[in-house]
């Protein structure tokens, strides 16, 4: 009877947890965190790095979590989606939707109560951004969804480093730009992968709109932008020679990669959309580890 009980509540505990889409959160914390080293070119006050990392853990979380269930229709009709918590039906709709607001609530509170206005401001923006304008807005009517989402993924370096200046400056600009630059082509390797399922649910992603070959041209071409993008940090004096050889050796081999999914004939790319991970979480970590040496 109890261990029944056990494992029903660690059923519902899991369910609650997949819905904030945790990889996601956790590669969010690493990018926002870097902004914070870069603002201070060192070690960030530890109370800060706490209760910035809380709200954008929350507002990350939160935002997947209303995405999941505005979005709970398609992801119903996706083989890829259809066993999320929504559609599944391990959680309702009502709590989905209750337990987003919290999340998004709790944000805003510690984000204005304990950081800084300017900080809460990028973080309202990045879950409107995700939530707003591209699930509500775009996804189902435009491919450049991807693109104009990408703001809302790219502020996270740009809420750290607000975090700790309290002012916005161009520097953490640089680190907006490479992932804004990253994020379209770790999608569409997914997007090409999945195009008959998002077709069926009826989201017009860029291969269901200009095919698999258009897709596949724009994902090099975003990749090859990425490369001298990626190198910014040290040509603008914030990293150093080691940041410079790593981020030119992990931009090199995103783009052979890159280049074997362009001429290869099958439109699967699984290797490459988990090499966008290990990209972005190698790149910015090393970008810290330079900065603090
Ligand atoms: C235009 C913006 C983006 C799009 C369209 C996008 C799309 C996706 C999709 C469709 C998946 C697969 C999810 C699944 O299998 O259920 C995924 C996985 C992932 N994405 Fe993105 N993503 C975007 C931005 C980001 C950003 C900003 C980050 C973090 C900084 C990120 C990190 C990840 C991670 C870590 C995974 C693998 C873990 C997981 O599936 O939960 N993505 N992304
Ligand atoms: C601080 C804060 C709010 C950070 C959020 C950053 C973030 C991860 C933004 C990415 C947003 C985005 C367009 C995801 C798209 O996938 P989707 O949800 O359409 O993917 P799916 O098809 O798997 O549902």
């Amino acid at each position: 009877m109890v261990a029944k009980a056990v494992a029903t509540y660690t059923n519902v505990v899991r369910d609650y947890i997949l819905l904030t889409k945790p990889g996601i959160v956790m590669l969010v914390l690493i990018t926002a965190l870097t902004g914070m080293y870069l603002a201070k070119r060192g070690f960030p006050d530890s109370w800060l790095i706490f209760w910035s990392l809380l709200g954008t853990g929350l507002a990350s979380a939160g935002s997947a979590v209303l995405n999941q269930f505005f979005d709970r229709d398609i992801d119903a009709v996706m083989s890829r989606t259809k066993n999320r918590p929504i559609p599944s039906g391990s959680v309702s709709s009502v709590n989905a939707l209750l337990f987003g607001v919290i999340l998004l609530t709790l944000s805003l509170y510690i984000m204005l109560a304990f950081v800084n206005p300017v900080a809460t401001f990028f973080t309202v923006m990045a879950s409107f951004f995700y939530v707003v304008v591209y699930t509500l807005a775009l996804k189902r009517r435009s491919p450049l969804a991807t693109e104009i989402g990408g703001i809302s993924g790219a502020l996270p370096p740009v809420i750290g480093y607000t975090s700790v200046t309290g002012q916005f400056g161009i520097e953490p600009l640089i680190l907006f730009l490479i992932m804004f630059v990253w994020q379209p082509p770790h999608f569409w390797v997914l997007a090409v992968k999945y195009a008959e399922d998002y077709r069926k649910a009826g989201v017009p992603t860029l291969p269901v709109v200009k095919g698999i070959f258009q897709t596949k041209v724009r994902t090099l071409l975003y990749t090859a932008a990425l490369f001298p993008i990626s190198l910014l940090p040290t040509l603008y004096g914030i990293t150093g020679k080691i940041y410079f050889f790593t981020a030119f050796a992990l931009s090199l081999v995103y783009l052979i990669l890159t280049l074997r999914f362009f001429f290869s004939k099958s439109s699967r790319g699984m290797s490459l959309f988990f090499y966008s991970i290990i990209y972005l979480a190698l790149l910015f970590s090393v970008m810290v580890f330079d900065m603090v040496r």
